[in-house]
């Protein structure tokens, strides 16, 4: 409650008077007293004294009604007021109050309650206020203060610039009149249309410090809105030559940052409202240059024009915090997570690049971790992934292997793929056939008779066959010797042609090729040759191939079964039909439009052309002057020929050509692939020709290790090796060699291959079989004569073989002359023992009958009692009739005794043996 209201309510106080009526007390005195509380707060309080009444005569109680009434309290509260004279009432003798007075009493005094608490609570809320407006008020004061200071500030640092910027303009006009001694005639003031501009200074802005700052901070976009605003209030200061001051109350900082409060500027509503406010602030007289000033005293005082506006302190505010965020940023207040790629072995210094951090940082966190390492030293993966870990970073680990990511290009869609030849394999036992059929196939190829080329063997082919489709063959050769080779012409083709004669039936090498299809997953035609021959068992063939899983469709199977003679060119028709259907069946296709990848198939070293590599196209189409990657070798494709010797440009899926232009010889088997340039090409060839020595590297060391300890075995009489350097014409052949003398090796002697490679015997093969006792095997090559001289002066031997077998079987001479011989036991006879005679001197005799063979003296016996041998040793004594003899044969009695033994019985059967020494085999 205010104090007026109490002063009100005092001045109207109601009192109950006995009866129960109530009426206005009669004040007999008033005054007021001025509390004081803490922190400033003060209240003013209203004291009246009331007039005392009395009670009535006699009565006990009969007090004043308001008490003393000397306290402001008292006064103050209607309360004691109010209860005074109901106390008083009360104390009436024999009156006591009624029931309408009590409740008339109960009503007052709860109003009467009900406003001291309004009173108490309107109290609370005031003195909340005024805390509240204290703290509001000091913080405006503050920020009062701090604009304040900060727009001193900026005014303090852009009248040191426009100082400086008035100094270098004056020398510069200084400077332009002494160059020109009459006036220049751009200095008067120019009636020009521009108006805004209305500064004669204005054309020699360009040639100011800082043009931005000066009125041309306004911008060309600004200057539109000056005729409105600018001019009028710019006339008069158009004397003034002076740039800075006009284009700074045009134009300045403070205007751009607040161009809607400022009615006298030139924002965009200046020129709605012409109002020259910088003319209102200038009184008349007054220097016009400061027209629109800012200074610090100016900005002190507060003037309300200069003032920023909120819009203008919000955005100082937002430029602030995004400097603030940009500061935290850089200071990686937010940390970015990178991938870093990190290879097999790595510098400190590149591991910091890759990171984006200080290499310093990376040393000294490498360094947390014990591992000492300057910028330039190598760390390895592990501890690379480690150093990126701790800074926080995802790492991916890389291996020198990844340069051969992405070789291989990616899948072909459906709508790329076109159809393609097949490719087929011809596989079967030694002398079934293969080469017959496969020449009796090329017979039948149209475009070689057209073209009447020379064929060539190139280790694969294509024949075009009656009605425009192609075929591809791959020739493999039968030998047992050459299953690498095979395997390897499986992995490459569609469908296999298996050769079985009609007189010989499935062979072992039959049996191979059919687990060689089954493996490659190919499916397999059943060529039955020579069936030209008379008698052939063509049942017993197909109940041969039952055995293996293979079910003819003569016997209700899904092979395709053709009986053919390659001689007498029998049904080779038929035979490429069911070639051509399968391959429908199959439905070949591959993309001609991509880079070209395949597989080596076989390959050597030309004298003349150099290294040379029969491919097949697999994929895309091989270009001449493509750069190809075979194996560990690369090289730009110089020349490309066919099978017939042709000269081709391209060469498409399915199509098999020998290259030239490799750096050397990939091995057999090897996939191709053309790149797009030759750094890659490099780079790939690089690493796999790394890898190779890696690997042979390995290879020699685990040879060494095996090694000592054969020549361990070797020393101590266990072992002995034969040692062998294999040169061939081509790949497959040195491969095979190598296959085939390898299983040449027994328990007693190892054949070891020391280097099997391509092309003609040098010296330096010559050295290394000489330094490890070895022969040399040429196999389709010649020796040079530096080499053939070596060799003869060295006692190396070269032997020459063009037929895979015959290799090997020298080899195996030769690894038999080096087994030991060996004891075998020849059986001799039985003898019957008839009768035991002791005999002194000599022991027990046996006399006994010779039931079988020959026994002969000194030979080994055995004897055996009820089927068990019981002694075995050497016949001590052979006699007949008291003669010694030499044998006794079949029927004849004699006397035996055995060499310390006597325990012979009546009964007990005699073997007897010699031993004799063989050559191991
Ligand atoms: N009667 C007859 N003889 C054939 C037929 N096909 C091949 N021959 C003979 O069988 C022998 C072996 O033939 P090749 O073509 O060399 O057999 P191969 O399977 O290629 O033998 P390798 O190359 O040693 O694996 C030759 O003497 C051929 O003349 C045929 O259809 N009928």
């Amino acid at each position: 409650m205010s104090d007026q209201n109490e002063q009100d309510a005092a001045k109207g106080r109601l009192s109950l008077r006995p009866g129960g009526r109530l009426e206005l007390g009669k004040t007999e005195a008033a005054g007021t007293v001025r509390q004081s509380f803490s922190h400033g707060r003060g209240k003013t309080v209203q004291v009246e004294v009331v007039k005392k009444r009395a009670a009535g005569p006699g009565a006990p109680g009969a007090k004043p009604a308001g008490g003393p009434a000397t306290g402001p309290r008292q006064a103050g509260g209607p309360q004691r007021g109010a209860s005074g004279p109901s106390r008083g009432g009360a104390a009436a003798p024999g009156r006591p109050l009624n029931q309408a007075e009590q409740a008339t009493r109960l009503r007052v005094l709860e109003e009467h309650r009900r406003q001291e608490a309004q009173r108490q609570r309107e109290e609370r809320e005031r003195q909340a206020l005024m805390v509240r407006s204290a703290a509001e008020e000091a913080a405006r004061k503050a920020e009062e203060e701090r604009r304040a200071a900060e727009e001193a500030a900026l005014r303090a640092e852009q009248e040191a610039r426009e100082k400086v910027e008035a100094e270098a303009r004056r020398k510069v006009e200084e400077e332009a009149r002494r160059n020109a001694p009459p006036p220049p005639p751009l200095s008067a003031p120019r009636p020009g249309p521009i108006p805004s501009n209305a500064r004669p200074a204005a054309p020699q802005r360009p040639m100011g410090p800082r043009p931005a700052a000066g009125p041309g901070g306004a911008g060309p976009v600004r200057r539109p809105a000056a005729p409105g605003a600018g001019a009028p209030a710019a006339a008069p200061g158009a004397a003034a030559p002076r740039l800075t001051l006009r284009g700074r109350d045009e134009g300045g900082e403070e205007e751009r940052r607040s161009p809607v409060r400022r009615p006298g500027g030139a924002g965009p509503l200046a020129a709605k409202k012409p109002a020259p406010a910088p003319a209102r602030k200038t009184p008349p007289g007054s220097d016009r240059r400061r027209d629109g000033r800012i200074d610090v005293a100016a900005a002190i005082e507060g003037d309300d024009d200069r003032s920023r506006s909120m819009a203008s302190v919000r955005r100082a505010r937002e430029r602030e915090r995004r400097q603030q965020e940009l500061q935290r940023l850089r200071s990686d207040g937010v940390k970015v997570v990178r991938d870093v790629v990190v290879p097999e072995a790595i510098t400190v210094q590149e591991l910091a690049n890759r990171m984006a951090a200080r290499g310093g940082e990376v040393v000294k966190a490498l360094f947390r971790m014990g591992v000492m390492a300057t910028l330039t030293q190598t760390i390895d993966a592990d501890t690379a992934e480690l150093v990126v870990n701790e800074f926080g970073h995802r790492v991916r680990r890389v291996s020198e292997s990844d340069v051969e990511q992405g070789l291989e290009g990616t899948v072909d869609t459906d709508e790329e793929l076109l159809p393609r030849p097949p490719v087929v394999t011809i596989m079967g036992h030694v002398d079934h056939g293969k080469t017959s059929l496969l020449d009796a196939l090329r017979k039948t190829d149209m475009a070689g008779r057209e073209a009447g080329g020379i064929t060539q063997h190139i280790g694969a082919y294509q024949v075009q066959v009656a009605g425009g489709h192609k075929v591809t063959f791959i020739d493999t050769p039968g030998h047992a010797a050459f299953t690498a080779m095979r395997a390897r012409g499986a992995s490459v083709t569609d469908m296999v042609i298996l050769v079985v004669a009609a007189d010989d039936g499935v062979m072992p090498q039959t049996v191979e090729a059919i687990h060689h299809a089954k493996a490659a997953n190919v499916p397999l035609i059943v060529a039955v040759n020579k069936i030209d021959k008379p008698g052939v068992n063509l049942d017993r063939v197909r109940q041969e191939l039952l055995q293996h899983e293979i079910v003819v469709e003569s016997l209700g199977g899904d092979t395709m079964e053709i009986q053919v003679s390659a001689t007498k060119a029998m049904n080779l028709d038929k035979l490429l039909e069911a070639i051509l259907l399968q391959a429908e069946v199959l439905d070949l296709k591959a993309n001609p439009n991509r880079a070209a990848e395949g597989t080596v198939i076989e390959s050597k070293l030309d004298k003349g052309r150099g290294p040379v590599a029969t491919v097949l196209v697999q994929r895309g189409t091989l270009k001449q002057g493509d750069l190809v990657v075979a194996g560990a070798e690369w090289g730009r494709v110089r020349a490309m020929l066919d099978d017939k010797g042709r000269q081709m440009k391209d060469a498409d899926p399915s199509l098999p050509v020998e290259i030239l232009g490799l750096s050397g010889v990939p091995s057999a088997g090897e996939t191709f692939v053309a790149v797009e340039n030759e750094g890659r090409a490099r780079e790939i060839s690089e690493f796999r020709q790394r890898r190779l020595r890696d690997k042979q590297a390995a290879a020699a060391g685990a040879a060494r290790g095996t090694l000592a300890d054969m020549m361990a075995r070797v020393a101590a009489g266990e072992q002995k090796e034969v040692a062998v350097v294999v040169k061939a014409d081509v790949q497959g052949s040195a491969e095979a060699l190598g296959v085939t003398l390898n299983k040449l090796s027994r328990d007693e002697v190892k054949v070891r291959v020391l280097h099997s490679a391509v092309g003609q015997i040098t010296e330096s093969d010559i050295q290394l079989a000489k330094a490890s006792n070895a022969i040399v095997v040429a196999f389709n090559v010649r020796a040079t004569a530096q080499a053939r001289e070596l060799a003869q002066r060295d006692g190396v031997d070269i032997r020459y073989y063009s037929i895979i077998y015959e290799v090997a079987d020298d080899v195996e001479q030769l690894v038999r002359g080096k087994l030991a011989p060996i004891q075998r036991e020849k059986f001799l006879g039985y003898a019957q023992i008839l009768e035991v005679f002791e005999v002194k001197r000599l022991g027990n005799i046996a006399g006994c009958r010779v039931t079988e063979g020959v026994v002969r003296r000194g030979c080994g016996v055995r004897l055996i009692r009820d089927g068990v041998v019981i002694h075995q040793g050497e016949l001590a004594t052979l006699r007949r009739f008291k003669d010694d003899v030499k044998e006794v044969t079949n029927g004849y009695e004699c006397g035996m005794s055995f060499a310390h033994y006597d325990a012979i019985k009546v009964g007990d059967q005699i073997e007897c043996y010699e031993t004799e020494t063989v050559a191991a085999v």
